[in-house]
């Protein structure tokens, strides 16, 4: 059995972790942490839990993590990148949730996550856990970052179109819209009920911190550095990101293979479902799978192929993914514990 640690067990993630793990035949949660809800039973405050876990909280505590095999980070930015070189000299493998292992170029994470990095040298040892690109890699590292919501679901979209240089890659539009428990579980104005519920917004259309995750994903896919104008919404439901993707295509006639090109790039792929040309995904269709489904289209007269792309942001977008990238580390089935089908209605 796998001993697993979790940090940052209060917040969305990290329960969505411990749900999926719940069944999961080859892992023991060993630990999970909270500051503010040390001495808590798990299952008091998560009753969807009880009968699952006998578990409570405790504050986090680097040798108690460091007795693990495997920690997964579920805590905000900036926290992981702290304790990770302690663990990795343990030989602990990480599968970081947060954004802190993300992104290479240092001066760019800087600007985007306000703080200096605290431990570069892992950022250049971490492999970006998209494991529909780099599952090779994935296999063999001590941590992975594990990708943010918006750029599993725009990259997945674009990444076919990409690697076979049929579209510009100058010019590629991904229009996404979120759910709120996107913004996680802590108290804040903008998240209220009140706030969210009866309304519609674009929010970072100036610029948003995933922006330069997905350039970097795409540019390597690409071979060349790419040009994406990135828009991500608030829409009032709770969980699920639909990405509607642009691109242009460069010789109209490939229109006519892009359909098996889609298919035969995913056909091998656990939690890629593409759907036939011009079908609808929902985010119902995806909500508490651990899948991407997405569906091609084009309009008359039109050189623009559209993808639309949807995900459970806190499943395929966050804890899905991690089990997964698990999975993948531990050398197990990769499909283990998050064969579950959507929740649909
Ligand atoms: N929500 C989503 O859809 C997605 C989230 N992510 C990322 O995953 C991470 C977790 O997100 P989410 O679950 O939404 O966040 P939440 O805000 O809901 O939860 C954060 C958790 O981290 C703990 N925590 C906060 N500060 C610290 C600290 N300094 N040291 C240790 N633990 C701390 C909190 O517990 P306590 O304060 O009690 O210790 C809490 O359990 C974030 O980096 C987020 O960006 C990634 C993809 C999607
Ligand atoms: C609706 C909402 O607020 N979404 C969050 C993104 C989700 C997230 O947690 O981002 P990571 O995947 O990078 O961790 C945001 O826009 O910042």
């Amino acid at each position: 059995m796998i001993k697993v640690g979790i940090v940052g067990g209060t917040g969305y993630t990290g329960v969505e972790l411990l749900r999926i793990l719940a069944v999961h035949p080859e892992v023991t949660v060993s630990c999970i942490t909270s500051r503010s809800e040390a001495g808590v039973p798990v299952a008091d405050m998560y009753p969807n839990l009880r009968g699952h876990f006998d578990l409570a909280y405790s504050e986090p505590d680097a040798s108690v993590l460091a007795a693990c095999d495997l920690v997964f980070f579920a805590t905000p930015h900036g926290v992981a990148m702290r304790m990770i070189p302690g663990l990795m000299e343990s030989g602990v493998r990480v599968v970081d949730l947060s954004a802190d292992f993300r992104i290479k170029d240092l001066q760019v994470w800087s600007e985007w996550y306000g703080m200096p990095h605290e431990s570069p040298e892992w950022v250049e040892k971490a492999v970006y856990g998209l494991p529909e690109v780099v599952r090779d890699e994935i296999a063999r590292a001590q941590l992975v970052a594990n990708p943010g919501c918006y750029p599993t679901a725009v990259q997945l979209g674009f990444l076919p179109l990409l690697e076979q240089g049929l579209v510009d890659p100058s010019r590629l539009i991904a229009d996404a819209k979120s759910g709120a428990s996107g913004g996680g579980r802590q108290g804040k104005i903008g998240m209220l009920h009140g706030e969210v519920g009866e309304s519609f917004k674009a929010y970072g259309a100036s610029g948003h911190r995933h922006l330069p995750e997905i350039r970097q994903g795409l540019s390597a896919a690409a071979g060349t550095e790419i040009g994406v104008t990135f828009v991500p919404h608030l829409v009032p439901m709770i969980r699920g990101i639909e990405a509607t993707l642009y691109a242009e295509m460069k010789n109209p006639a490939d229109f006519d293979r892009l359909q098996a090109l889609f298919e035969g790039r995913y056909r091998n792929e656990p939690f890629v479902d593409v759907m036939p040309f011009g079908s609808h995904p929902e985010t119902r269709s995806v909500r508490g799978a651990n899948l991407c489904r997405m569906a091609l289209h084009r309009q008359e007269r039109s050189n623009i192929v559209i993808i639309s792309s949807v995900i459970d942001n806190l499943v395929k977008g966050a804890a899905g993914q991690a089990i997964q990238n698990m999975n993948v580390m531990f050398g197990l089935k990769e499909t283990l514990g998050l064969e579950a089908p959507a929740l649909l209605p």
